[in-house]
């Protein structure tokens, strides 16, 4: 068995960046934009006016009067030139008027007819540069857009962003004991689950999930529905992958030119995950328990998917939280145990739930993090600091 650390580097070495495509910005929201976008105009593209006020040159004292001779609004300017003892009614986003370099704000001005005067000195120059927020030319870093980049890529004028394509994912739940949710299940046998969890995690980090039929426990269906994936960017299949006499995605993908990057991993849960080339795409052979599957998703398949939109070659991002209750010693393979995390004084506890089976969906739901024990990680004390992944 290797371990979580080559496993991954071999697994992410089955994927690349894929290619990109065109999309309007208003869809580009949590797509990987992966090219530098450089802005076409500088922002703003004048000097404006950041008050309601009056503009006016010079630095003018309480009862200066000034005669009016116009005005500027935002979308407005006002195109003559503004002389000494002169004045332009303007407003906020308004381009300031030639000859004037200060807005004074309404509340500090009585307006006499077509003269104004101060009421008080004036309190700055309430006017913003042209290119204070960027100039043109100036460009945005590749990457995956938030909705606070919108704005700014708006304000670049830029109306369709190349972004990386989404990623095909190809989900093939396995075993005669399965039936979708909604049907009814004979007495022996269960729900399929897990590939709604997975569908979700990989829709969640920009992927295009096809939710292929369950494959029953025979060599025949199990190849028919891997060659149904045909045209996906990476095969995912659940359960099946141990050593049981119906677990046949090790064999049936073998015999269908699977090259193998490992099988086994010193991980728990997770023991039993395949990945390896089929047909030139990656494949990933997630274990059927559900808890495994999904562990094993955040911990190799999100990467994986991760570096096709173009990000870098990473693991699951850990963090640092002290324990809140001891745990026992750790065993051989690398322990990814279900727990919650609160706050204390401002700083993040974390605690792992007595029951750990792989099979326990209520756990899972409950839990916000798989605290990190490393293989032969001797008993912890509460107080101690442990790492883990965020759910
Ligand atoms: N003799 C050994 N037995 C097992 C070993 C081992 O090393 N030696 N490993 C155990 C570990 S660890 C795991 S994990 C499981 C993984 O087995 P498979 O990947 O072959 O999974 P299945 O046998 O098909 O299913 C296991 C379990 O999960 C349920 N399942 C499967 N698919 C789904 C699904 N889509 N939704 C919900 N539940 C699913 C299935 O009914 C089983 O209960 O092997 C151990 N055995
Ligand atoms: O490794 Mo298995 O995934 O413990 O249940």
């Amino acid at each position: 068995m290797i371990s979580v650390e080559e496993a991954l580097e071999r697994a992410l070495a089955l994927v690349s960046p894929l290619e990109a495509e065109t999309v309007a910005l208003a869809e580009a929201c949590g797509r990987f934009m992966c090219a530098p976008a450089v802005a076409r105009r500088d922002q703003p593209p004048f000097a404006a006016s950041a008050m309601d006020g009056y503009a006016l040159a010079g630095d003018p004292a309480a009862g200066d009067r000034f005669t009016l001779i116009g005005e500027a609004g935002a979308g407005h300017a006002f195109t003559g030139r503004v002389g000494p003892g002169e004045a332009v009614r303007i407003f906020t986003g308004a381009p300031l008027p030639a000859g004037a370099d200060r807005v004074v704000i309404q509340e500090n001005v009585e307006a006499e007819g077509a003269a104004i005067r101060l009421t008080e000195a004036s309190d700055g120059r309430n006017i913003r540069p042209a290119g204070q927020d960027f100039r043109a030319g100036d460009s945005l870093s590749p990457r995956r857009l938030r909705p606070n980049d919108l704005a700014l890529l708006a304000a670049m004028n830029i109306a369709e962003v190349p972004v990386t394509r989404r990623p095909v994912v190809a989900l093939v739940a396995t075993g005669d004991e399965l039936v979708m949710p909604g049907e009814t299940p004979r007495d022996d046998q269960i729900i399929a689950s897990n590939s709604f969890t997975l569908k979700a995690l990989a829709e969640a980090e920009g992927a295009e999930v096809r939710l292929l039929p369950i494959a029953r426990d025979t060599e025949a269906e199990l190849r028919t529905v891997l060659e149904m994936a045909a045209g996906a960017d990476i095969v995912v299949t659940i359960g099946g992958a141990s050593v049981g006499d119906h677990d046949l995605v090790g064999k049936v993908a073998g015999e269908m030119g699977l090259e193998q990057a490992f099988y086994k991993i010193a991980m728990r849960p997770g023991k039993p995950l395949i990945a390896g080339r089929l047909n030139g795409r990656p494949m990933l052979g997630l274990p059927g328990n559900p808890v495994s599957s999904i562990v094993c998703a955040h911990l190799f398949l999100l990467p994986m998917l991760r570096v096709m939109l173009g990000l870098p070659a990473a693991p699951a991002p850990h963090r640092r939280a002290r324990l809140a209750e001891p745990v026992p010693a750790n065993g051989p393979r690398a322990h990814y145990m279900r727990a919650k995390l609160a706050e204390t004084d401002g700083l993040p506890q974390i605690a792992a739930f007595p029951r750990q089976d792989s099979a326990l969906l209520r756990e899972l739901s409950e839990a916000d993090a798989l605290l990190l024990r490393p293989p032969g990680d001797p008993a912890r004390e509460s107080g101690e600091m442990v790492r883990y992944i965020p759910l």
